[in-house]
């Protein structure tokens, strides 16, 4: 786990300072609060005037007046961090759905909000370290406490560990948000276990938690705050993709950074002009692409008209190396007709939609679940309409109603998303090893349908945002196995031709694997099967 585990350079991280308040208004985030010496120059550094490293060891200085003396008011920023973990354990909430609405509610300004959202996906994505250091300070099993009271403690903990916020304000405002919200008795506990975990910095909890372990699959677990069976399916998934294992504390470490927002103009219709004037940076891996500098970005009129749309690289490159294959005399050049098997919400489809329109191509986007339907028309409505259509249904059921239909198929299957963990805070822990085979049959019949529903000489793009091979290479091993008039194109090399870089290193045995600790994208894996004219 890394020190400081969200968005990086937000207000939440601008802790360091040396005064001892922590009574009442003092939050312990976000300059405007005061408590830096009046006027004078801003201190930033993490060490006192002794060298010390700010917030970590033992000797700290915590405020002397007794829980039930501290603040009575949550520090609102707190308040919507321990109601995201709260909806997320109890109501089976997405955080990144819940965050924005309490953000709305409690009227945070950027600098709160920014500590809101450090604060709560930290301590979410770090929730089963914590969980094993809270275990060493709390004199019976974390599952025999109110589970209130164990995310006070979890938020607590990624503050005192993981955030430069300085300890006795970390100390204080969790149990003046825990008096606040759970009561005086709890707030007594939670000040004595989490002055235990102060006792210690993170480094050195994680030296202790692993003293004497050989598994090192459960180091791994313990060090980067991921589930066992996730560390054993991502070396799994590096090694099946061809690169070293020993990359999977570098690939781990990558789920736990705050990821990117890239953006896309949709090719012929967007520009990426007002988002570079308001501080985005031109995106290196692949044309049209930029980074966000963050913010509202629904500020931007060209994100508001859906010409320019939050999309991660990865999404693009695939997106782009389907459309980009040259199909030779089995293509109609200008009149094919494209596919988009499993279109919901529509981020790919929109893509597609765009560049379909660029070159005299027609998309069908499919999507059974009608409300990501819907989403999928609105994704595409930047798109002149002749282009594309919506269809509701099961594509499973495509292939046989439009048998040899299609000059290009994206079948973007659901799956386990181990490859995207770095967007959802939560969901490594949600995950189970059955995720990984439940989909199997789907992913099995809905490629079988884009296979069918592609006229020979067409291509299919198989896609998912998993590296795991039960999903990517055995999925397309199967099918290939099935039918002889399929072959595998180089994948690797239609990324390449798509990227700005030419270079990517995706490919390996004919498939491409993206991966976010190299490339910064999600773990997108992509196969382009050939069906012989
Ligand atoms: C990985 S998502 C697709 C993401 C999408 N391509 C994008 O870029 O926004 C998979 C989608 O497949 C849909 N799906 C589930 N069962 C399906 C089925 N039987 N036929 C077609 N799509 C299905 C899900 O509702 C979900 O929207």
């Amino acid at each position: 786990m890394s020190g400081s585990s969200g968005n990086q350079g937000g207000p939440g991280n601008t802790g360091g300072r040396g005064n001892a308040g922590g009574q009442g208004g003092n939050s312990g985030h976000g300059a405007h609060r005061g408590g830096r010496g009046k006027g004078g120059p801003r201190d930033n550094s993490r060490r006192n005037a002794q060298g010390r490293e700010r917030n970590r060891g033992p000797q700290r200085n915590f405020t002397e007046s007794a829980p039930s003396q501290r603040t009575r008011r949550a520090d609102p920023a707190r308040l919507v961090a321990f109601e995201v973990l709260r909806a997320v354990a109890a109501e089976d909430a997405y955080a990144n759905l819940v965050l924005p609405a309490r953000i709305r509610h409690h009227g945070l300004d950027k600098r709160d909000a920014g500590f809101a959202t450090e604060l709560s996906y930290g301590a979410l994505r770090g929730q089963g370290t914590y969980d094993a250091i809270l275990a060493r300070c709390v004199d019976r099993p974390l599952d025999q406490l109110d589970p209130a009271v164990l995310d006070a403690l979890r938020i607590g903990t990624h503050q005192l560990l993981a955030m430069r916020v300085p300890a006795h304000a970390a100390l204080d405002q969790t149990v003046g948000l825990a008096r606040a919200v759970i009561g005086a008795g709890p707030s007594a506990l939670i000040n004595a276990v989490l002055r235990k975990v102060a006792a210690r910095s993170l480094d050195e909890w994680l030296d202790l938690l692993v003293e004497g372990e050989t598994d090192q699959t459960r180091i791994a677990a313990l060090r980067h705050a991921h589930p066992e069976w996730i560390v054993r399916a991502m070396r799994q998934s590096l090694v099946a993709h061809g690169r070293p294992a020993a990359e999977i504390d570098e690939l781990l470490e990558a789920d736990n950074a705050a990821p990117v927002v890239n953006l896309v103009a949709l090719p012929g219709l967007g520009s990426l002009d007002e988002a570079l004037e308001s501080g985005a940076t031109p995106g290196e891996l692949v044309e049209g692409s930029a980074l966000s500098s963050g913010g509202d970005l629904g500020r931007l009129a060209s994100v508001r008209s859906g010409t320019t749309r939050v999309q991660d690289v990865g999404s693009q490159l695939v997106a782009r190396a389907m459309a980009a294959v040259d199909l030779g005399p089995g293509g109609a050049g200008t009149g094919e007709a494209w596919l988009d098997l499993c279109a919901g919400p529509g981020g790919k489809a929109s893509l597609l939609g765009a560049l379909a329109r660029e070159r005299g191509a027609t998309l069908l986007a499919n999507e059974p679940a009608p409300h990501r339907a819907k989403l999928v028309s609105q994704a595409l409505s930047a798109v002149p309409g002749d282009t594309w259509q919506v269809r509701t249904g099961d594509g499973r059921e495509v292939g046989a109603e439009q048998p040899e239909s299609y000059h290009r198929v994206l079948v973007d299957v659901p799956c386990s998303g181990l490859g995207a963990l770095r967007r959802r805070p939560e969901s490594r822990w949600r995950r189970s090893p059955k995720d990984l085979t439940d989909l199997a049959p789907l992913q099995r019949e809905l490629l079988a349908s884009a296979l069918a529903a592609v006229r020979p000489g067409g291509v299919v793009a198989y896609v998912t945002c998993s590296p795991h091979p039960a999903e990517t290479k055995a999925v397309v091993a199967d099918a290939l196995r099935k039918r002889d008039d399929l072959e595998l194109l180089d994948a690797g090399a239609a990324l390449d031709a798509v990227s700005l870089t030419g270079d990517l290193g995706a490919g390996y045995e004919s498939t491409a694997q993206l991966w976010p600790h190299i490339h910064g994208t999600d773990a997108m894996f992509l196969a382009l099967i050939h069906k012989k004219a």
